[in-house]
């Protein structure tokens, strides 16, 4: 959470305008649209331009890629124009660093967690990356890196000197997100299959309860510059 208490939260694997509108609607502060073929998210650069166009200026917009080449970055560029990279694949620190210099463009690099070592990942995309999004770590045989509802264990964050800005994703949904935020206290949260009624397909309702969720927790905890010193 940012000085004034505000919690970003991120709607990720948008495919149709309903769920843009429900998104909006409920004041989700990034949306993202996934452009990784084996995804049942998957959108081509056309469709997320025409999804994206409401949400310019109300919201910043995403794009999620993972590995991708200079060619399909430069079609989201030329078609899409996104407010932040989410870079979900393997890209290293020098890669962030190229991305951001070629497009001028705010970068928030993925860090794949399942247990403690896993963090040390972090290091080496320190002054680099923008923003890092710590999500649960995939199984190896997994046909995509996220977006599976997986979670990860909050404690392994909890009472750790966070980079910030950074951000939480993996298995969460409107039930569980207040306990996330809880105990890993991350400056914004990401979701996308506790959301969907079904892989691909978002539920304009349970956005709505995750929104409110996020926004009921921001209440809970107060601003940190308005907490007492104990
Ligand atoms: O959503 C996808 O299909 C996807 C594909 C490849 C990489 C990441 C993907 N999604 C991201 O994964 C996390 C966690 O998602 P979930 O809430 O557990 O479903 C989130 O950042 C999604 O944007």
């Amino acid at each position: 959470m940012n000085q004034s208490g505000h919690i970003d939260v991120k709607i990720c694997g948008l495919t149709d305008e309903t769920a843009v509108a429900a998104s909006l609607g409920a004041g989700a502060d990034m949306l993202g649209f996934v452009f990784f073929p084996p995804s049942p998210r998957h959108v081509d650069p056309a469709r997320a331009a025409q999804l994206a166009a409401p949400v310019r200026g109300r919201a910043r917009i995403v794009s999620l890629t993972v590995d991708a080449d200079d060619l399909t970055f430069d079609a989201i560029f030329h078609t899409l124009g996104p407010d932040i990279l989410q870079l979900h694949g393997r890209e290293s620190p020098e890669r962030v660093a190229q991305l951001k210099t070629r497009y001028n463009v705010e970068t928030m690099k993925v860090i794949a967690v399942r247990e403690a070592a896993d963090l040390a990942a972090v290091e080496p995309y320190l002054g680099v990356a923008d923003r890092i999004l710590f999500d649960a770590k995939a199984p190896a045989a997994a046909s995509r890196p996220g977006g599976l509802g997986i979670r990860f264990d909050w404690h392994l964050l909890a009472g750790l000197d966070l980079p910030r800005p950074c951000m939480l994703s993996g298995g969460l949904d409107a039930e569980v997100v207040a306990a996330a935020i809880g105990i890993a206290r991350p400056d914004g949260v990401d979701v996308s299959s506790g959301v969907e009624a079904r892989p691909g397909e978002k539920d304009p309702a349970a956005i709505a309860r995750f929104v409110e969720a996020v926004r009921r927790t921001e209440r809970t905890l107060g601003a940190p510059s308005r907490r007492k010193a104990s």
